[in-house]
C-alpha cells in the first residue's frame, strides 16, 4: 500500500481532495466555489465552504415521523399486510437473545479530547481543531468536564462508577475517522455493573409480564466519529464538527429476550439520559444511535447449551427500527439453521422500511481491532466526591415522573410515557409551564384536594392539541427549557378562558392556531377574544328550543322511535337519535353560543313535554 504523506492526507481530510489513487478512494470531484481552508485560531478552526453548495442543516433529512408514513403508503400500496410486531414477539421452538450497544453523545461544549465546541446544525466543518482530524503532531486533551455527564448517565443507568479508568485505541480505518483508531475504554471502562428495570408501562412485550430487569455490562466514555452524508455519484461528504464529540457506550448482558423489549430497553434509556441531563438529544436527532446483537438457540439447547452465534444490526436510529431488524434477524437466524445451515457471526446493516437485514461485513473481534493503550493519555480519576455530588443533584427518574404524572395529575400511563418522550423530553416541560401558568391564572394553589380536571386538560392540550399542529408543521421550535412557537403562557390564558366556559373548545383551537401562526402578539390571547367578539355568549332557553323546532321538523320516523321507548315497546332510550339531532342544532344555530349540553338538556325536555304529546294526539 503506498504511504500518504501527512500534507496530502490532511488535504484529503479538509478539503475532500486526494491528488492520486490511494488506499482511501478514487480521486473525489471537486466542489465548485468551495473556499480554501482558513486555519482562524491556534486549536481550533473553521474550514471555510461555500453557503451555495453546503447544505443548510438538515435539508437532506427528512422527518423520521415522515419516513414512516411514507413507508406505511408504500406498503399499503403493494396490499401486502406485515404481521403485527405484539403478535410476533417469539417463535414456537426458539429462544431468542438480544444485547444492545448504545451510543450517546453527552451534554458537554468541549469535544473529548480537544476544546473545539461540540455542535448540532452549524455550518459543517466549523468546529474542528487539529486534534479532531490526526494533524501531525497534535495531542488529545481530555477535557475533565465530559465526566459530569458521563457520571450522570451512569448513575441514572445504577451503575458502579469505577475510581481508575483508562482509554484504549481501538484501531480501524474509514474515512470518518481520521486517524485510524478511536479512543475508547473497553478493558477499563469508568462504569460497570449497572440494570435497568422495565415495567409493563414501558411497552415491553406482554411476554415479559410486568417487568424485568435488564443488566448494564459497562459504560465506557469514547469519541465519535466524523458524519457522512451520501451525494449522488458515490460521493460522500464529511463533516468533522462531529468527529471527537464525547459519547457514551453503554452495553447490555445479553439477557433481552423479546424483540419489543429491546425497543422500550432503548426508548427508556433515552428517557434515564435525558431525565438526568447527560444527553440533550435523542434517537430522532441522532443524539442516540443503536447497535443490536442478535442469536438464536432451540428451546431444548436452553437449559445446556451456550448461547447462539451472534450477528450485530449497526447504527439503527429509531425504537421501531430496533424492534423491527431484530424480528427480521431472528427469523433469518431461523430459516438458516432450519436449512441446515450455520449463522456466521457478521455485522449486519438495516434500512428503514425494509424486510431483511442485509450482510455488511465479517465481525470483527478484539484481535481485529489492535486495542493497545493510549500512551498520550493518563488514567482517568474519578473522586468519590464528584459521585457524591452528582448523585445528590440528579433530577427526578423518569419512573418517579411517570408516577407523578399519573397520581397527582390523572393521566393515563400511556400519556405519560408520551408526554415524556416527545421532543425529547422538552414536551413534559412545556406541560409543567402551562400548568404553572394555568394554576396562577385559575387562582389555584396544590392542597390535600387536588382537582385534576385543569391539569388533565392542560396535558390534553400539550399532547394532542399541539400534536395537531406539528401534522403540518414539522416543528414546533420547542426548547429543552419547554418553550415553543406557542408561549406556555399564552395557551395557558387559553386554557383558563376554556376551563371556565368563557370560550368554546372551537374558539380555543382556532386561538391556538392564531398564536402559533403569530396571528396574535405574545400575551394577547385576551385582547383578541375581547376584540373578536369571541366570549362565550350563550344561547336562551327560548333560544334553543327554537332551534330544537326547527331541526325536529321533518323527522318524524325519529321521533317514532323516542315514542316506542315512552310506550315500553324498546328497551333502551335513544340516545343515538337524541345526540343525531344535537348534530343538527348545533350545526343550524351560531356554534360559538352553544353548549352542546344545554342543547342536549332543551332538546330531551322538549321531546318529553311537547312532541310526544303532540305525535300521541295526532
Ligand atoms: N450470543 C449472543 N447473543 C446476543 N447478544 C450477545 C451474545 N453475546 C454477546 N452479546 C451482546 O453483544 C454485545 C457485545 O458488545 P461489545 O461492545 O462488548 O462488543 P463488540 O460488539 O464486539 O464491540 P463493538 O461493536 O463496539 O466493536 C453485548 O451487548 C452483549 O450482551
Ligand atoms: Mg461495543
Ligand atoms: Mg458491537
Amino acid at each position: 500500500m503506498k504511504r500518504f504523506s501527512p500534507a496530502e492526507l490532511s488535504r484529503y481530510l479538509l478539503t475532500g481532495q486526494l491528488s492520486r489513487r490511494g488506499c482511501l478512494h478514487a480521486r473525489l470531484p471537486r466542489i465548485p466555489g468551495r473556499a480554501p481552508f482558513r486555519p482562524t485560531q491556534a486549536r481550533t478552526f473553521s474550514a471555510q465552504v461555500d453557503t451555495a453548495t453546503s447544505l443548510p442543516p438538515n435539508s437532506t433529512v427528512v422527518p423520521l415521523r415522515k419516513q414512516l408514513k411514507d413507508q406505511a403508503k408504500a406498503l399499503k400500496a403493494t396490499g401486502k399486510k406485515k404481521k403485527k410486531n405484539a403478535d410476533n414477539q417469539t417463535v414456537p421452538g426458539w429462544e431468542l437473545t438480544v444485547g444492545i450497544e448504545i451510543h450517546a453523545q453527552l451534554n458537554t461544549a468541549r469535544k473529548l479530547f480537544s476544546p473545539a465546541a461540540t455542535s448540532f446544525n452549524d455550518r459543517p466543518n466549523s468546529h474542528v481543531a487539529l486534534f479532531d482530524v490526526a494533524m501531525p503532531g497534535s495531542q488529545p486533551l481530555f477535557q475533565p468536564e465530559t465526566l459530569i455527564p458521563a457520571v450522570r448517565a451512569a448513575l441514572a443507568l445504577n451503575c458502579a462508577i469505577q475510581p481508575v479508568s483508562r482509554f484504549d485505541r481501538k484501531h480501524y480505518f474509514h474515512w470518518d475517522q481520521p486517524s485510524g483508531y478511536q479512543i475508547t475504554q473497553y478493558y477499563h471502562p469508568f462504569a460497570r455493573d449497572g440494570r435497568i428495570a422495565l415495567h409493563a408501562r414501558d411497552g415491553i412485550a406482554s411476554e415479559d409480564g410486568d417487568g424485568v430487569e435488564i443488566g448494564i455490562k459497562q459504560v465506557q466514555m469514547e469519541q465519535d466519529t466524523a458524519k457522512t452524508t451520501a451525494q449522488p455519484g458515490e460521493v460522500h461528504w464529511l463533516d468533522f464538527n462531529r468527529v471527537g464529540l464525547p459519547l457514551v457506550e453503554i452495553i447490555t448482558l445479553p439477557q433481552i429476550r423479546h424483540p419489543a423489549t429491546a425497543a422500550a430497553f432503548v426508548r427508556k434509556v433515552q428517557m434515564l439520559l435525558n431525565s438526568v441531563d447527560a444527553c440533550v438529544s435523542g434517537m430522532e436527532a441522532g443524539g442516540l444511535r443503536a447497535d443490536v446483537n442478535v442469536s438464536v438457540r432451540r428451546t431444548e439447547d436452553v437449559a445446556s447449551g451456550p448461547l447462539g452465534t451472534r450477528t450485530e444490526i449497526k447504527n439503527l436510529s429509531s425504537f421501531k427500527a430496533v424492534e423491527d431488524a431484530i424480528i427480521a434477524e431472528r427469523d433469518r437466524q431461523i430459516a438458516v439453521l432450519e436449512a441446515g445451515g450455520v449463522v456466521e457471526g457478521e455485522t449486519r446493516g438495516w434500512s428503514l422500511g425494509s424486510t431483511e437485514t442485509r450482510r455488511l461485513r465479517g465481525k470483527e473481534g478484539e484481535v481485529d481491532y489492535r486495542y493497545m493503550p493510549d500512551p498520550d493519555l493518563g488514567p482517568v480519576v474519578i473522586g468519590e466526591d464528584l459521585v457524591g455530588h452528582l448523585a445528590s443533584s440528579m433530577g427526578v427518574l423518569p419512573d418517579a415522573e411517570i408516577d407523578e404524572l399519573v397520581g397527582t395529575y390523572g393521566l393515563s400511563s400511556k400519556d405519560a410515557l408520551s408526554l415524556m418522550l416527545l421532543d425529547d423530553g422538552a414536551r413534559v416541560q412545556y406541560f409543567y409551564n402551562v400548568l404553572e401558568a394555568l394554576e396562577e391564572r385559575l387562582g389555584l394553589a396544590r392542597e390535600a384536594e387536588y382537582d385534576q380536571r385543569h391539569a388533565l386538560l392542560a396535558a390534553n392540550w400539550c399532547l394532542h392539541e399541539l400534536g395537531k399542529l406539528t401534522d403540518l408543521a414539522s416543528d414546533l421550535g420547542m426548547t429543552p427549557d419547554g418553550e415553543c412557537q406557542v408561549p406556555s403562557a399564552d395557551l395557558a390564558a387559553i386554557l383558563s378562558h376554556l376551563h371556565r366556559s368563557e370560550i368554546t373548545a372551537k374558539v380555543a383551537k382556532d386561538l391556538l392556531w392564531s398564536v402559533f401562526r403569530g396571528e396574535i402578539t405574545a400575551g394577547g390571547v385576551t385582547q383578541t377574544i375581547d376584540a373578536a367578539n369571541l366570549w362565550f355568549k350563550e344561547l336562551s332557553e327560548q333560544e334553543y328550543a327554537e332551534l330544537a323546532d326547527q331541526v325536529v321538523e321533518g323527522e318524524d320516523k325519529v321521533m317514532g322511535e323516542f315514542l316506542r321507548f315512552k310506550r315500553g315497546k324498546a328497551k333502551a332510550y335513544p340516545q343515538g337519535k337524541l345526540m343525531f339531532l344535537v348534530g343538527k342544532m348545533m350545526r343550524a344555530g351560531p356554534e360559538q353560543q352553544m353548549d352542546p349540553a344545554s342543547a342536549e338538556r332543551v332538546l330531551r325536555a322538549r321531546i318529553e313535554s311537547v312532541y310526544l304529546p303532540a305525535l300521541e294526539a295526532s
